[in-house]
């Protein structure tokens, strides 16, 4: 199968378990894939016919900015719901990455794989 990728596409979201953590807007970082068959947009150079990876980048963002949740966990989950839903994506892999949280970690967060992801 092949893929449309996003790669570390920056959001700010209300995200966290503790107090002050609901009272601020953090950074994530968000990579997807998205499993589809390119071979019909590519034959006929149609935009209609692909995963419009703009369209689905500015998805991403207005989620991020109208949702709040504690867990990083919640965050990946609701949006592999609302991207499977609102754009027909059979397969996906998504993963949210929290820069902040940990001093001495890069990053932390969480990678899930929904759907028909081969
Ligand atoms: N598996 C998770 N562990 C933790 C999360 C999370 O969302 N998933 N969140 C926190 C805190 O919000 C932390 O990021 C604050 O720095 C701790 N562990």
């Amino acid at each position: 199968m092949d893929r449309v990728l996003i790669e570390s596409l920056g959001v700010e979201a209300i995200i966290g378990v503790y107090d002050w953590e609901r009272h601020i807007r953090q950074r994530l970082v968000i990579d997807l894939e998205m499993a589809t068959d390119i071979r019909d947009a590519a034959a006929n150079d149609d935009l209609d016919k692909a995963l419009n990876y703009a369209a689905i980048s500015e998805h991403i963002i207005d989620f991020a900015d109208s949702h709040a949740f504690g867990l990083v966990e919640t965050f990946a989950e609701r949006l592999s719901d609302s991207l499977r839903q609102d754009f027909g994506i059979t397969g996906l892999s998504l993963t949210v990455r929290k820069p902040g949280a940990v001093t001495d970690a890069e990053s932390v967060g969480v990678r899930i794989e929904r759907g028909n992801f081969v």
